[in-house]
């Protein structure tokens, strides 16, 4: 179970932690980073990547479930360029309110980061400050919880100006209450003095630093926020004018690394970036493309979600993730190579509700069929009605993928027949994007066709109606 390069010495050390599994820190299995793997993505310090292990709190669930989640947060650090030597796992009732793990723990937990030469300790949650600034007094190393992790590999990845503001805006947001001295210093001032009769003397000047830190970063939120109004107006405008012209929505959503992205790719032809990592996508791209009969359709690629996305990301890149809300259909992709793929399901649900999209018409896209064990896509087939099967790799599926896509559009379902003279050619075309073209025929008055549109664009053809 141990990596061949643990340091000579750790091994009995750890010994004593696994004989008492379910009081001391258990060792996650298989963890650590290949070598030449965890450095591909981030930049890298004169020192090589950051040398990390990993401590969750296993508090409810099976085993095998804490493991995985483990695992996942062992992707999440390899995503951020970090490097992870070793992970272990706690089982309690609840995090220790103080230091996450228990004192006891947290001092095991600085012994084995100081025998790995470790810089930084990643805790699978989210920590509240004093519980940050206990740990990492007594661990003696960095420590960074789930949510400081994901909220860096999307700084990291962030390309355009929205994301990059949406990004900051997030990070900001989690800095506020975590800024230093915030909590633990504070109550240690109004300690000395003795509570409320302390008065004047208790504000010492490193309170009003941070009074001050906290106010300046106050005020850059509020003008990111306004920054980032304005750069939703620019896209609102652009999704109102399809909304506007009809034109039917439906986005990819899905786990991260779930195969969105390749989807796209193969469904439209387009050029996205794919990547083995978490998080690949951050800046949702749209693409325009059409039904087997014609209809055009907009198919959008959006950011990945995982298990606890960061509410201040959630509410940061809300404008992006409204593309998914708003959408007239959610192409929900999951992977079906994962081990516990119904678990990424519920997260996902769980996202989409919380950014309003649960009323929305959801088609269960079981991608990754060409790698993914039968008995898997069995079980997830007939878990989810109406689901399919696909591979974005061998294009598998998709055929049978696109006729859903096509069922479960909205459909325009006023019959009209109409004579459009070739001045207003551009009804014409918008027939044909918009509706379903039963009959076209052309003569030297103009455009003949018998059609289904919806009722608005109905009435708008109202002057041309000549029956056949
Ligand atoms: N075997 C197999 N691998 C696939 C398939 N589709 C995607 N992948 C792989 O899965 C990984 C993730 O693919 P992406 O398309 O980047 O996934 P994504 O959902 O866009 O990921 P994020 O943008 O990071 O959320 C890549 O290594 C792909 O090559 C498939 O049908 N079969
Ligand atoms: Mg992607």
């Amino acid at each position: 179970m141990t990596s061949p390069e643990r340091p000579f010495g750790l091994a009995d050390a750890l010994g004593s932690f696994d004989a008492s599994q379910d009081a001391g820190l258990r060792h996650v299995r298989g963890l650590s980073s290949q070598p030449g793997e965890g450095v591909a993505v981030g930049e890298q310090g004169p020192a090589g990547p950051e040398r990390v292990v990993l401590v969750g709190a296993w508090t409810s669930g099976t085993l095998a479930e804490a493991e995985s989640s483990m695992a996942e947060l062992a992707a999440l650090v390899e995503a951020a360029g970090g490097l992870v030597l070793d992970g272990v796992i706690q089982r309690r009732d609840r995090p220790d309110p103080a230091t996450f793990i228990g004192s006891g723990k947290a001092r095991l937990l600085r012994d084995l980061a100081e025998e790995w030469s470790a810089d930084t300790v990643v805790c699978d949650g989210e920590l509240s400050p004093a519980q940050l600034v206990r740990l990492e007094e007594v661990v003696k190393a960095k420590i960074v919880d789930r949510t400081a992790l994901i909220l860096d590999i999307f700084a990291q990845r962030a390309a355009s100006k929205e994301g990059k503001a949406q990004v900051e805006l997030a990070q900001m947001q989690y800095m506020l209450p975590r800024l230093r001295g915030w909590g633990q210093s504070l109550s240690r001032q109004m300690g000395g003095g003795g509570g409320a009769g302390g008065g004047v003397a208790t504000r010492g000047p490193g309170e009003t630093k941070i009074e001050t830190d906290r106010r300046r970063l106050r005020e850059k939120i509020s003008k990111l926020r306004r920054e980032l109004d304005e750069m939703k107006t620019g896209r609102d405008v652009k999704r109102s004018e399809r909304r506007r012209n009809k034109v039917p929505s439906v986005a990819l959503a899905g786990y991260t690394n779930a195969g969105k992205s390749s989807l796209l790719n193969r469904l439209t032809g387009a050029d996205v970036h794919v990547k083995n990592a978490l998080f690949a996508t951050l800046d949702p791209t749209v693409r325009r493309t059409q039904t087997s009969s014609g209809r055009t359709y907009t198919l959008a690629d959006t950011v990945g979600f995982v298990r606890h996305l960061p509410h201040q990301l959630v509410d940061a890149f809300r404008s992006t993730l409204e593309e998914v809300a708003d959408a007239d259909l959610i192409l929900h992709v999951v992977d079906g190579t994962h081990p516990d793929p119904e678990a990424q399901i519920e997260a996902v649900r769980t996202v989409i509700g919380e950014i309003g999209g649960a009323g929305v018409r959801e088609i269960v896209v079981v991608n990754k069929a060409d790698a993914a064990p039968s008995e898997v896509l069995n079980r997830l087939l007939e878990g989810e009605p109406g689901s399919v099967a696909v591979s974005a790799r061998t294009g598998e599926g998709c055929d049978a993928l696109l006729a859903r896509v096509e069922e479960a559009l909205p459909q325009p379902d006023v019959e009209v027949e109409v004579l459009i003279p070739y001045t207003e050619g551009h009804l014409v075309s918008r027939v044909h994007e918009e509706g379903e073209i039963l009959v076209e025929d052309h003569d030297e008055n103009g455009t003949r066709v018998r059609a289904n549109v919806d009722a608005r664009l109905a009435a708008e053809l109202a002057d041309y109606a000549q029956p056949f």
